[in-house]
Order: structure tokens, then sequence, then C-alpha cells
């Protein structure tokens, strides 16, 4: 736990649920674009306000691709009335004026406005994204350097564990099978619903989890939370990992560089005590 006095100086960070409301984005260019996918991504419609002939090619595309989800109007934001019905409103124009003006009434409105690289008029900021599936991890810098949120992103990136939005659609699956067999929120059978996820989720490795299908989904149910234990990967039928990764190059890497380790340190210590 952070020091008292250490407690500001940053922003909420939420996994906001959009499912069935209306954004409203002004503007069609590269970044409007970029802010049409994270929507879309978000599974709410969009009315799209922007001039044709400033359509970024990404935002053509999106619009033929999804017909049904953007509702277009080629002009320009035209006042107050664009903003009926509207959950949420983000803008990305090249015009200055116009988007503190439409910041502005979204604020009388009380709907929550994002308006791309002028931070006073966002009620929120976006940040540099990794998705995997339902695995969703924002890097904000809380408006200090988007381009270090950029940098940092593609770090990480390279080090996420393998498999990992695999393995979390699956053991959302388990979850809900589990929900369906012993139902009921809170109380004592929570608990235990808890307990047992927690311990299926930290002995199996990522990669077991990844390959379960419905059969052993079931099969993990009946002989580990119906008998109160974490049965292995192999008993419920996951396949194991074949002899071509036990023993193929990319496990001599490993083995090379404990074994070049070795040598080095040993050299090391035989030099010192000369
Ligand atoms: C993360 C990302 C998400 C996205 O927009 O989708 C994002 N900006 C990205 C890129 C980017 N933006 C800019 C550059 C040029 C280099 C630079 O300036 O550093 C680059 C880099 C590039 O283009 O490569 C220019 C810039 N941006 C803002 C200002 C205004 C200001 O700072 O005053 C200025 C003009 C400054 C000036 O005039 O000098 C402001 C904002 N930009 C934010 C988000 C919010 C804070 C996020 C955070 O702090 O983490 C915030 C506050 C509001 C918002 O827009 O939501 C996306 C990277 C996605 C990715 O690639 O992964
Ligand atoms: N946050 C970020 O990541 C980031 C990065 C780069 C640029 N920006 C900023 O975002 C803004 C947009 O950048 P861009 O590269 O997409 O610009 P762009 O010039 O490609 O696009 C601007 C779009 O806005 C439309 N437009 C202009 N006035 C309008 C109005 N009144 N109503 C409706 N539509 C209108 C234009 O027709 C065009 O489609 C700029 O202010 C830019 O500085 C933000």
């Amino acid at each position: 736990m952070k020091d008292n006095n250490e407690l500001s100086g940053g922003s909420l960070l939420l996994a906001w649920q959009l499912k069935g409301k209306t954004v409203l984005i002004v503007g069609g260019g590269d970044v409007a674009s970029g802010r049409i996918e994270s929507i879309l991504t978000a599974d709410a419609s969009i009315i799209l306000i922007s001039p044709n002939d400033g359509l970024h090619p990404r935002t053509k595309h999106f619009l033929e691709q999804y017909p049904t989800r953007i509702t277009y109007k080629d002009r320009i934001f035209s006042g107050e009335q664009d903003l009926a019905n509207i959950d949420m409103v983000l803008t990305a124009v090249d015009d200055v004026e116009a988007s503190r003006a439409i910041c502005q009434l979204c604020r009388q409105a009380k709907i929550p406005v994002n308006v791309a690289d002028i931070p006073p008029s966002c009620d929120f900021y976006f940040g540099s994204q990794v998705r995997d599936g339902p695995l969703q991890i924002m890097i904000s810098t809380n408006g200090q350097s988007p381009k270090l949120a950029n940098i940092i992103r593609r770090r990480i990136e390279k080090c996420l564990p393998e498999h990992a939005g695999e393995a979390i659609t699956k053991v959302g699956s388990l979850r809900n099978k589990l929900k369906e067999r012993a139902p009921g929120v809170g109380g004592e059978v929570g608990k235990r619903r808890m307990r047992w996820m927690i311990d299926v989720c930290t002995a199996w490795e990522m990669e077991d989890l990844a390959a379960l299908d419905d059969d052993m989904i079931a099969r993990l149910i009946d002989d580990g939370w119906e008998k109160g234990r974490v049965p292995s990967g192999a008993e419920v039928g996951v396949p194991p990992k074949g002899p071509v990764a036990a023993t193929g190059p990319g496990n001599l890497v490993p083995i090379a560089t404990f074994v070049f380790g070795a040598l080095c340190s040993a050299a090391f210590f035989t030099l010192r005590r000369r």
C-alpha cells in the first residue's frame, strides 16, 4: 500500500462497458479512424460526423465494413442537436475552436468527452493498447508522454506470455460452466468456487489452459471440482507437449546459454583466485 500523501496525481483506470451505448465521433481523419476501431471493439454503436472529403482510407474501410454499426453523416458538427441520445463524444478534428465548442456543449449536457490532443477538454484520455482476445492492457502516462506510452507498449507486447488471450477465454468458459454446476452468489459455495478457480489457475500452465476444449472442461469439473481437487492437464486429456518441442532446437538455446554462463563463471572465479 502506498503512503497516503502519494495517493494523488493519477487517473482512474477502468474497463468501461459500452455495449448498447451510442458514441458520437466528430472528424474522420487518421486519429478518428483509431477511435472508430476502439469503439467498435467495445461493441458500441457509432455516429460519425465528418465531411466526406476529409475521410482517411481506414475510416472509409470501417464505413464499408460496418454499415449497420456506424451511422455516417457527411457534414460538419452542427451543434447541440447532434448530442441528442449520445452517451460519449470523441472529437478528432483539425479545428481547435470547433473542438473547444463541442467540448463545452458536452460538459453542459454532462456527456463524457475526449478531444484528441487537448487535455483540458478531455474527461478521460486514450492510452496505448495491447489486446489479445479478452486480455486488454492500457498504458497511460497520464498525459505526460504519449510517445513513451507507445514505446513501452511495444516492450510489453514482446514479453507477454504466449497463449495468454486463449487461456483467458478458456478459463472464462470454465468459470461459466462451474457457475452453472454450482450456482449462487456469495456464501460458502461462492468461497469454494473462488478457491478452486484460484488453485486451477495457479497450478496449470498458461499453454495447458489454452488447450482446454468443452470435453476437457467438463472432465475438469467432474474430476476436479466435484472431488475437491485439481487434476493435472494430462488427467483431463490435455495433449502432452510433443517430442519435437522436447528436443527441438528451441530448447538448445537455454541449455547452450546455461553451459556458456557456467563456463564464464568458472573462468571468472579461476582467474580471480590467481
Ligand atoms: C497513447 C495515444 C492513444 C491514442 O490517441 O489512441 C495518445 N497519443 C498517442 C500518440 C501521440 N500523440 C502525440 C504524439 C507526438 C509525440 C508527443 O507529443 O509525445 C504521439 C506519438 C505518435 O504519434 O507516435 C501528440 C499529442 N498527444 C497529446 C497532445 C497534447 C498535449 O500533450 O498537450 C499531443 C501534442 C503535443 C504537442 O503539441 O506538442 C495528448 C494526448 N494523447 C493521448 C493519447 C492522451 C495521453 C496519453 C498518455 O499520456 O499516455 C492525450 C492527453 C489525450 C488524448 O488524445 O486522449 C497515442 C499512442 C498510441 C500508440 O501508438 O500506441
Ligand atoms: N491523440 C493523438 O494520438 C493524436 C495524434 C496526432 C494528432 N492528434 C490531433 O487530433 C486531431 C485530428 O488529427 P488527424 O490527424 O486525424 O487530422 P486530419 O486532418 O486527418 O482529420 C481531421 C478530420 O476532421 C474533420 N473535420 C474538421 N472540422 C470538422 C468539423 N467541424 N466537424 C466534423 N468534422 C470536421 C476533417 O474533415 C477531417 O476528417 C488534430 O487536432 C491533431 O493535432 C492527436
